[in-house]
């Protein structure tokens, strides 16, 4: 298992630098949430982990070896990476979707080989979409959906799982199984990057914390250690209290005109 590395990374969209200079490591067996106001810079991070945009200047390595020199299929086999609003253009099955997640590891013909058919089972099961399996995947609900997309990245136990925004549009306890799903995927050794606006999910379950604002870098690290109030208040010019308790941690947002 091996971890990312962003290495003094610029990326320009026309005139606008749009990631400036940032440097910075996800570790394997590690969940990092990758946090920050809109327009920040998360999916274009996310973007360049996922080797789908390239740097105008550094490099991304997956361990030693460059992204750019990974082939696609072998890449598309060691990765997997669930866009901001992923969606299906035309009516297959929920378990078919989730079956396109193997697609890097197939033969390039012929039915899905037996030895795949747990997975897929698990991945359905890990997703609360056994009783939907053989629903269209486009008559499903925005949530619905937001799972069987998760359970089609997740199905291949990629090395490296990068998900943005995996929790919009979910109910409290998908939410959370959602959250608990990638959790179990750094656990077993796998390297998991989220963009994620729900601080108090990606303070609950993220090991380390990156925090962009405007392109730059503000901060990474372990959760316990980087993230305070002041931080928050920067990244999100909102006026913000930590509330500790034995069930975690939680995030109020202060509105300074309703005290005004
Ligand atoms: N293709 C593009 N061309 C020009 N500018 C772009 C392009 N894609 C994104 N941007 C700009 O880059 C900046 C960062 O966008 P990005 O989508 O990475 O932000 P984000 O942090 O993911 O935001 P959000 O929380 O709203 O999803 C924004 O100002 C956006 O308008």
């Amino acid at each position: 298992m091996s971890d990312l590395i962003l290495d003094h990374i610029r990326v320009r969209r026309g005139e606008r630098t749009i990631l400036h200079d940032i440097s910075l490591r996800f570790t394997a067996g590690g969940l990092t949430a990758v946090i920050g106001p809109n327009g920040a810079g998360k999916s274009t991070m996310l973007d360049l982990a996922a080797g789908l945009l390239v740097p105008d200047a550094g490099t991304v390595r997956l361990g030693d070896i460059a992204l750019a020199t990974i082939g696609r299929k072998l890449l598309a086999q060691r990765r997997a990476y669930l866009p901001q609003r992923a969606g299906v253009e035309w009516p297959i099955s929920v378990e078919r979707v989730v079956a396109l997640g193997l697609t890097p590891s197939l033969p390039a013909f012929g039915v899905l080989p037996d030895r795949l058919v747990p997975a897929v089972e698990e991945a359905l099961a890990a997703c609360d979409l056994l009783a939907l399996r053989d629903r269209p995947a486009t008559a499903l609900s925005g949530g619905e959906l937001a799972r069987t997309m998760l359970a089609r990245a997740i199905v291949g136990d990629p090395e490296l799982l990068i998900v943005d925004e995996p929790t919009a549009g979910l109910d409290p306890r998908h939410a959370i199984d959602a959250m608990r799903r990638l959790r179990a995927r750094a656990d077993a050794g796998r390297t998991v990057i989220v963009a994620i606006h729900d601080l108090d999910l990606a303070l609950n379950h993220a090991d380390n914390i990156v925090a962009i604002r405007d392109g730059r870098l503000l901060t990474q690290g372990p959760v316990a250690e980087v993230v305070t109030e002041d931080l928050l208040a920067t990244l999100y010019d909102v006026r913000i209290r930590i509330l500790r308790d034995a069930d975690g941690v939680a995030v109020r947002f202060l509105d300074d005109r309703r005290s005004g």
